[in-house]
C-alpha cells in the first residue's frame, strides 16, 4: 500500500500593503532620509485558516514585482520553498533588474532582485510553517544557538527636524557633541552595548572626532564607523590610522572589492560591507582577496532566512565574521532577523536595527523589545508576532496620502542643499 502524499496548507491568497511610517531626518552619503520611510507587508492566507507575514522595501518598482509574484502564489504549499522560488522565478520573467535610488546596499542585477522579491514570501512561508507545526521559526531553521540576540545603537548625524516641521524628540546630532547625547539616549533606553555611527555625512577628521568623543564617553561599548564608501583609498587608510585600536570593525571606507581589497592591506582593524559583497558572486571575488573580514547579512537581499544560513556558512568557512545590516522596517523585519540570528551558528557581532527611530511605531500587536540592547527569540509558533491590523490600515492610509513613492534621499537633500554630492569617495 502506497503511503498517501504529505501535503502542507495552501495558499489561497496573498495579500500585499504598502505602508508608510514617520521617519527622522537622518542623514548618509546618499542625502538625507524622507519624512516617511516605506515598506511593504506581505501576508499570505492558507486553506488552513493560517496566515504568514512577510516585509520588504516599499519602493513602487519593486512593489509591482512584489506584487506579480504575489498574484501567483494561490495553490503554493507553504512547504515547499522550492515551488515559492521557482513561481517568484516565473513572475519576474523579463523584468529588468531593479535597484534603489540611494545606493547604499550595492549595485542591482536581476539574480539580487529575485532574491529580493522571494524574500518577503519565505519569510512569510516560514511562519505559516511554524504555525502550522506549532515550532518557532528560529527550530525550522535548525535550532537556536542563542536564546537572546544583541543589537547596536545605531546612531545618525540629524538635523533638529524635517525642513518645515517642528523639531522631532530625537534632537539635532551635527557635532561629536550631537552624537554622544544621541548614544547616551540610546543606550539608556535599549541598553545597547555596541555602537555604530554612521559617517560619510562629515569631513573625515570631524566623524574620527566623534568616534574619539564616543570611546571616551562609553570606555567599554564596541563601536563602529560606517560612511558608505565615501572616501577614497587613501582617506580611510588614514582615518584607520586615527581610528586604530577604538573600532570593532570599519564599515565599507571606500567604493568597491578592488578598494576594499587596497584598504584592508593596511587597516589594522576589520573591514566590513553591505555594500562590496551584496551577492553571491560577490563572495569569490572578495574573500579570496581578503576585501572583508565581516559581512553584513540582510535576509531582505540575500534572498531570506534559509539563504543568509547558507551566506553565514560560507562566511564561517572562510573565517570571515557575520553581523546583520539594516534599513528602516516595522516589527516583521526585526522578528525575522531575530529568529536568523538566533539559528547562525557563530554569530561575532551585534546586529544593526533601525528600530530606536520609528518611535514605538509599528503593525504588530506587541513588537518585540530590547533587554539589555537584546531581544528574545521568540519560541511561540512561527515568527512569534501578530499583525495589528488597525495599525496596518494606518500606515497603509499614511502611504497614500504621503506621496512618496520610492526611497530618495539624494533628491530630497537637494531640495535644502542644491548642490549636495553622492558621496561616493567623495573625500
Ligand atoms: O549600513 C548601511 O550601510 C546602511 O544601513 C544603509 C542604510 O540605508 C542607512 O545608511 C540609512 O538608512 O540611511
Ligand atoms: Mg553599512
Amino acid at each position: 500500500m502506497s503511503a498517501a502524499a504529505a501535503r502542507g496548507p495552501r495558499v489561497t491568497e496573498a495579500v500585499v500593503t504598502p505602508v508608510a511610517f514617520p521617519d527622522p531626518p537622518l542623514l548618509n552619503a546618499s542625502g538625507v532620509h524622507q519624512p516617511w520611510a516605506l515598506r511593504t507587508i506581505v501576508e499570505i492566507r492558507t486553506d488552513e485558516g493560517l496566515y504568514g507575514l512577510g516585509e520588504t522595501y516599499g519602493d513602487a518598482a519593486h512593489l509591482a514585482l512584489v506584487r506579480r509574484t504575489a498574484a501567483a502564489l494561490p495553490g503554493l504549499d507553504v512547504f515547499d520553498l522550492a515551488d515559492a522560488y521557482r513561481r517568484t522565478a516565473a513572475a519576474l520573467d523579463g523584468a529588468a533588474a531593479s535597484g534603489d535610488k540611494h545606493g547604499l546596499i550595492g549595485p542591482a542585477t536581476r539574480e539580487k532582485t529575485l532574491l529580493q522579491v522571494y524574500s518577503p514570501f519565505e519569510v512569510a512561508c516560514l511562519d505559516a510553517q511554524g504555525k502550522a507545526l506549532g515550532r518557532p521559526v528560529s527550530d525550522l531553521l535548525g535550532g537556536r544557538f542563542r536564546d537572546e540576540v544583541p543589537f547596536s545603537a545605531y546612531l545618525f548625524y540629524k538635523w533638529a527636524g524635517h525642513p518645515g516641521a517642528a523639531p522631532d524628540s530625537f534632537g539635532e546630532a551635527l557635532d561629536a557633541d550631537g552624537i554622544v547625547r544621541q548614544a547616551r539616549a540610546m543606550t539608556e533606553r535599549y541598553g545597547f552595548e555596541s555602537i555604530k555611527l554612521k559617517g560619510g555625512t562629515r569631513a573625515p577628521e570631524e566623524e574620527v572626532a566623534a568616534v574619539h568623543a564616543l570611546r571616551a564617553a562609553f570606555p567599554t561599548h564596541e563601536l563602529r564607523l560606517d560612511p558608505n564608501a565615501a572616501w577614497t583609498v587613501e582617506t580611510s587608510l588614514q582615518v584607520a590610522t586615527e581610528t586604530r585600536g577604538l573600532l570593532e570593525y570599519l564599515e565599507d571606507p571606500a567604493p568597491g572589492i578592488d578598494g576594499m581589497a587596497a584598504v584592508a592591506r593596511g587597516a589594522a582593524m576589520p573591514l566590513a560591507t553591505n555594500m562590496c559583497v551584496v551577492a553571491f558572486e560577490h563572495i569569490a571575488p572578495a574573500f579570496t582577496r581578503n576585501a572583508v573580514q565581516v559581512v553584513l547579512a540582510d535576509h531582505h537581499y540575500w534572498g531570506g532566512l534559509r539563504r543568509s544560513l547558507e551566506l553565514a556558512a560560507i562566511c564561517r568557512t572562510f573565517g570571515v565574521g557575520v553581523s546583520m545590516h539594516s534599513n528602516s522596517h516595522l516589527g516583521i523585519s526585526l522578528a525575522a532577523m531575530v529568529h536568523l540570528a538566533g539559528a547562525v551558528p557563530v554569530l561575532d557581532h551585534a546586529l544593526d536595527t533601525h528600530t530606536p527611530w520609528q518611535d514605538g511605531t509599528d503593525i504588530v500587536e506587541h513588537p518585540l523589545t530590547f533587554h539589555g540592547g537584546k531581544v528574545s527569540v521568540p519560541t511561540t509558533p512561527g515568527l512569534g508576532v501578530a499583525l495589528d491590523r488597525d495599525a496596518l490600515a494606518r500606515l497603509h492610509e499614511n502611504y497614500t496620502r504621503c506621496g512618496i513613492t520610492e526611497r530618495d534621499d539624494t533628491t530630497y537633500m537637494r531640495r535644502f542643499v542644491p548642490d549636495f554630492t553622492v558621496g561616493r569617495a567623495k573625500w
